[in-house]
């Protein structure tokens, strides 16, 4: 019976060591509801691959689940990005949102797609091609303007609303930073991806409709994992976080507040910018290939959807693809998250933060007036090195996850008895699940010395994209990294050009016990943020 698992079986015919044994699998759901859950790789982020000297560990959980792999080396990911390897299935649905009844221990058996196919879920020789086909053209040089021109309309708006003050000495505390970034991201998204600009305060809802856009999502962060692989009757069980509100049944809740609030409008979106184009183009509704090519090269996101959908040929879009969520979803909150936790690093590292601010005032004296464009965006290293160094040290995908096409062979590093790294194969078995850790990558001493600490100058001369190791590698590296760095690095020049960020303390708290409460719990759903980003902005 036990031998029946790949990994399993790979040990009994290789004698390979677990190096590993947690009492349960950090991917299962009772490891999900009960912890530690996916904060298993948070806390052993300094300990797991340097006890083990090896790049590639294999973990067998003691009471409950299956064995797995995990790497945190960026060659490793390498090699299992390309077409050797898949995303589980149960991986993609979670993309998908594919629920109906989910059992113990969690696989869904028959589902419905709540979100549709999409670039995120599909695999590379599935439909992936396809996908980023599409979409890929939409992220070009014109967006990335329009991502810095809405980043800094909306951080006005930020903080007239907010009440951020306007006389210098003036301050104003925020006890969940993340709430703001939150905003803002998504803001960016709906403005630049999807052709619908808010104001800072405007809400996204029709009449009929109880919850808005901003509360769709984020009940879709906190509880989609447990909704989509817990049981539904653990959810009757007085337990605090499976407690979802006062609704029958879990999927009667998707229903009603995420899935028809914003599935609907989105829907309700493709259909206007359909008709928009219909009437502001050459009137035929049957498109070809070359609109894909030339006409719309330029437009946004939601548009190269819509007219996918509308075209016929290899590059059409089905109603089952025309997915709107995942952008939403993929495009705002890992940006939120990093956003919120650089402001705080600056705010613990008071020199860093002049660092920047000093690197904002030399290039603002550049302009003619006073204002940044996005012409002015590559020269803000400094700046931008703070968010990347904020990425690294509390990654928002804080894992990717493959499974083996094949039994393989990966080149791994392990450290030799002179304690130097040396290569090594690590042998595969077919249908073998490998996590890669992006949280075991980023504290690895090899790559990043005193990996604990911030320190931004790492990645001032980072020549290349491909060193922003937080977005991914190879094919499937993140579409959206330039989008996030953009966005990013506007919002950084305009709150920390005119505003000092300092820690929010607690009464009696000291700066260093405040750095320490903000560093030790993390959330981790299917992206990771800090829990706690408590900060004050004082005005210059
Ligand atoms: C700091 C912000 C971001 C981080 C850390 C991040 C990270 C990642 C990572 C690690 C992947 C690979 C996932 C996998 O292979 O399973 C990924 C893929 C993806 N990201 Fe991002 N991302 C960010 C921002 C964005 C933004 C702003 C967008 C859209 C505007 C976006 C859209 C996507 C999409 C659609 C994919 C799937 C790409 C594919 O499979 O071809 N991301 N992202």
């Amino acid at each position: 019976m036990r031998c029946a698992h790949p990994y399993l079986k790979f040990v009994e015919n290789y004698g390979a060591e677990p190096t590993y044994r947690p009492l349960l699998d950090p991917l299962s759901a009772p490891s999900m509801v009960f912890g530690p859950g996916l904060d298993f790789f948070w806390e052993k982020r300094s300990t797991l691959f340097q006890n083990a000297g090896k790049t590639v560990i294999t973990l067998e959980p003691k009471v409950w689940g299956s064995p797995i792999m995990c790497t945190n080396s960026l060659a490793v990911v390498r090699q299992i990005t390309g077409p050797s390897w898949r995303k589980p299935d149960w991986y993609s649905n979670l993309v998908l949102l594919e629920i109906e009844d989910s059992h113990w221990p969690i696989r869904v058996v028959e589902s419905v797609s709540f979100w549709g196919h999409n670039l995120l879920s599909s695999q590379l020789d599935e439909g992936w091609r396809k996908h980023r086909r599409i979409l890929q053209p939409a992220f070009n040089n014109k967006l990335y303007e329009d991502v810095w021109n809405e980043s800094t309309r909306l951080c006005h708006g930020m903080l007239g609303v907010e009440h951020f003050p306007t006389s210098p000495g003036g301050a104003v505390s925020v006890s969940n930073l993340y709430k703001l970034t939150a905003r803002f991201t998504l803001c960016v998204i709906l403005a630049c991806g999807f052709g619908y600009p808010l104001a800072w305060d405007e809400k996204l809802r029709t009449p009929d409709e109880d919850i808005t856009i901003d509360e769709g999502i984020a009940f879709n962060s906190e509880n989609l994992i447990l909704v989509t692989y817990a049981p539904r009757w653990l959810f009757k069980l007085p337990i605090k976080k499976c407690d979802l509100g006062p609704h029958e049944t879990v999927t009667n809740f998707w229903k009603t507040a995420v899935h028809r609030p914003c599935h609907q409008r989105y829907a309700n979106l493709v259909q206007r910018i359909i008709g928009l184009k219909e009437t502001r183009s050459c009137g035929s509704n049957q498109r070809g290939e070359e609109d894909l090519e030339t006409e719309l090269v330029k437009r946004d996101i939601f548009t190269r959807l819509a007219l996918a959908s509308q075209m016929q040929g290899k590059y059409h879009l089905n109603d089952d693809e025309l997915n709107v969520w995942v952008q939403m979803f993929a495009g705002h909150e890992t940006s939120a998250s990093a956003l919120a936790s650089c402001l705080c690093f600056l705010a613990m590292h008071k020199g860093e933060q002049d660092i920047v601010y000093e690197e904002i005032q030399t290039v603002l004296k550049t302009t003619t007036d006073g204002r940044f464009s996005f012409e002015h965006y590559d020269q803000l290293v400094k700046t931008r090195s703070a968010f990347v160094e904020a990425l690294r040290l509390v990654p928002p995908a804080n894992l990717i996850i493959r499974e083996s096409k094949d039994d393989c062979i990966l080149q791994a590093s392990r450290r030799g008895p002179d304690g130097s790294m040396e290569q090594h194969s690590v042998l595969v078995p077919k249908g073998a699940i490998m996590v890669v850790d992006f949280i075991g990558m980023h504290y690895d001493p090899e790559t990043f010395p005193n990996p604990t600490e911030f320190q931004p100058s790492r990645w001032y001369d980072a020549s290349t994209d491909e060193a922003y190791s937080p977005f991914s590698t190879g094919p499937r590296v993140c579409i959206g990294r330039r989008f996030a760095l953009v966005e990013s690095v506007a919002f950084l020049c305009s709150v920390l050009k005119d505003y000092k960020v300092e820690p929010f303390l607690k009464a009696g708290e000291t700066a260093d016990a405040w750095s320490t409460r903000v560093l030790q719990r993390v959330n981790c759903r299917l992206t990771m943020a800090l829990a706690n980003t408590p900060l004050t902005f004082k005005r210059r």
